[in-house]
């Protein structure tokens, strides 16, 4: 407690002695009477030694804090410091306004209040067998509850299926997965249905009372984070199967996915990267999808043919990568490895990686519809700074023409050559004009990459998963037609090279089918793109993929985990 300050000057004695002086003459001259019957002449002695400097001011101490003890604030400060500074004075002045007074008055006697709850006493009798209930009260906020509740079939019992992270009940820290609900705002719940259950809560505004059991051992979750992209889309609205589609988590083909929770079998828990929201949402877990792929995938129509994809004509770019001209049909795309179907698996676990300045560079891989200018970009880049960038040379069956060196423009070797390169999965991709073979090896990429230079390569969708491997490290940039009247207006006077070795103008049909080529490779390959360009204007194009390359040597990406894994 503060002693209460009252301010009042030092008041002085009749002879302008000051009370303070009086105090101490008064007890000097007690002390020398005293002294003067009991010790007859050595009173002078003692009257040096009375009015000694040091005894004077002990005795000025003595009496200041007699008067403090006795007397308000503002006659210690006055004690104190005889000759207060203006601060000092200020704060005094602060110190004794009334409703600082009251303040300090408030404080004192609510410190000194006894808060603590008083607990009714136990019943003398306490059953048995009872259970310990947790009775929990969450204010909903128009926000879902974030958890689920399942029916045991057998007993009637209602359980709460699990906890949504980051959901209400999750943040709440008092409702756990497996605890049995017993009522719920005073509703008793058993033997109900989940639905019904479910209209109570949806009807409760405001809080909410959960009466439950606890689980009697809670699983800790062990799991570490998991971070998957997702290869193919998911809608829980169309999911019959989803125990609550409202707490599903919709993704497409390419999403990054922060798995949060894999304790069920078939339901886990993630949230969309980069992530906004707090709370999770229900996807799929990976054998769940995969068992949905299957199912899905007997019941289509299966047809034997290889089909090509509307507007999918391809130019054979390997065959005039070095200024030669021509335009064909790429041979031996349909039944080249599986395209990383759908049913390879619906997730990819993937980790952030960034390549260390001291490793190879990753190869650059452009693909896009024949037609949209990926040559060209390739082409362009490459003329920006050749020391830093270069194609990988091709081979080739047909004979050098008079200015083309082997090994400068192409291998050149024999059908029978090509054909055992072909059988021990040499190349990325190959195909054949006009009756010669060409193909580009995954050696030839090593050796750009082995000389310390950035390999920057266009490849066809099915050559995909020959470049996304733990030693290429591929970045893929698609290059995206932009919305075909751009594209009629950007290539008003572009040349297409066509199959006869000739270019001509582009036609309304060319530039449908590109887009239609482009739409339908977006929709198939979308989940391995890295990065998408949009081929505009080509000068802007070009600086955007200037940057985009940049970029993949030098900044963290999501690559597969696979790929940085050390080998079993
Ligand atoms: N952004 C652009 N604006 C204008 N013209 C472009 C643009 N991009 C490319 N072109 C022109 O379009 C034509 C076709 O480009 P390119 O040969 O690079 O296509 P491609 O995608 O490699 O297709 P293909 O494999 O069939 O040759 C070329 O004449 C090129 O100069």
């Amino acid at each position: 407690m503060r002693p209460v300050m009252e301010p009042g000057p030092d008041p002085l004695g009749q002879d302008g002695m000051s009370m303070r002086d009086m105090g101490l003459a008064q007890i000097s001259s007690h002390v020398m009477e005293e002294l003067r019957d009991s010790v007859g002449s050595d009173t002078e002695l003692l009257q040096v030694l009375l009015h000694a400097p040091w005894l004077q001011a002990l005795l000025k101490v003595y009496d200041c804090l007699q008067r403090y003890l006795s007397s308000s604030a503002m006659v210690c400060l006055s004690c104190v410091l005889p000759y207060p500074s203006q601060e000092a004075a200020e704060l005094h002045n602060l110190l004794t306004k009334p409703h600082l007074q009251a303040l300090l008055s408030v404080h004192d006697v609510v410190g000194l209040k006894d808060y603590e709850p008083v607990l009714p006493p136990l019943p003398e009798t306490l059953p048995v067998d009872g259970e310990a209930m947790r009775i929990i009260c969450l204010v909903k906020n128009n926000q879902p509850l974030g958890a689920t509740i399942r029916r045991d079939e057998r007993t009637g019992e209602i359980y709460v299926a699990r906890v949504i992270h980051g959901g209400l009940a999750d943040r709440s820290g008092l409702l756990y997965a497996g605890d049995r609900l017993v009522e719920v705002n005073g509703h008793a719940v058993f033997g109900l249905e989940p639905e019904q259950i479910i209209h109570i809560l949806v009807q409760s505004q405001g809080a909410v009372t959960f009466k439950v059991v606890p689980i009697a051992d809670r699983p800790v979750n062990t799991q570490s984070m998991l971070y998957v992209r997702a290869l193919v889309h998911y809608n829980p609205w169309q999911d019959p199967a989803i125990p609550c589609a409202h707490a599903g988590l919709a993704f497409r083909k390419g999403d990054l996915l922060e798995i949060v929770d894999q304790t069920d079998a078939l339901w886990w828990q993630a949230r969309k990267l980069p992530c906004s929201a707090t709370c999770a949402g229900l996807v799929p877990s990976a054998n769940l999808l995969k068992r949905k792929q299957r199912e899905f995938w007997w019941s289509q129509p299966k047809s034997h043919t290889c089909s090509q994809a509307p507007g999918f004509q391809r130019s054979l770019r390997l065959c005039r990568r070095r200024g030669a001209q021509g335009r064909g049909l790429f041979g031996s795309a349909c039944g080249q490895g599986s395209f990383y179907n759908t049913l390879a698996g619906p997730y990819e676990e993937v980790v952030l990686y960034q390549r260390p300045p001291e490793d190879r560079h990753r190869l650059i891989a452009l693909l896009g519809p024949s037609g949209v200018g990926v040559n060209e970009l390739r082409r362009r880049l490459i003329e920006i700074s050749p020391q830093t960038y270069q194609g990988a040379t091709p081979h080739t069956t047909r004979t050098p023409r008079g200015h083309e060196l082997p090994g400068r423009e192409y291998h050149f070797v024999s059908r029978d050559q090509f054909k055992n390169m072909l059988y021990s999965n040499r190349f990325l991709e190959y195909g054949e004009y006009r009756r010669h073979l060409y193909g580009t090896t995954v050696e030839a990429v090593k050796a750009v990459l082995a000389s310390g230079k950035i390999c920057v390569i266009d490849i066809e969708p099915y050559a995909i998963e020959s470049v996304r491997t733990r030693e290429l490290r591929a970045y893929i940039i698609y290059i995206k037609p932009p919305p075909l009247d751009q594209l009629k207006q950007t290539r008003t006077n572009s040349q297409l090279i066509t199959g006869s070795y000739t270019s001509q103008l582009y036609k309304d049909e060319d530039f449908q089918k590109i887009v239609e080529a482009g739409r339908w490779m977006e929709q198939q390959y979308r989940q391995f793109f890295d990065c998408i360009i949009v081929n505009g204007g080509l000068q802007a194009s070009c600086v955007r993929l200037l940057m985009a390359v940049r970029r993949a040597q030098e900044e963290p990406h999501w690559v597969p985990a696979s790929w940085i894994r050390p080998t079993p």
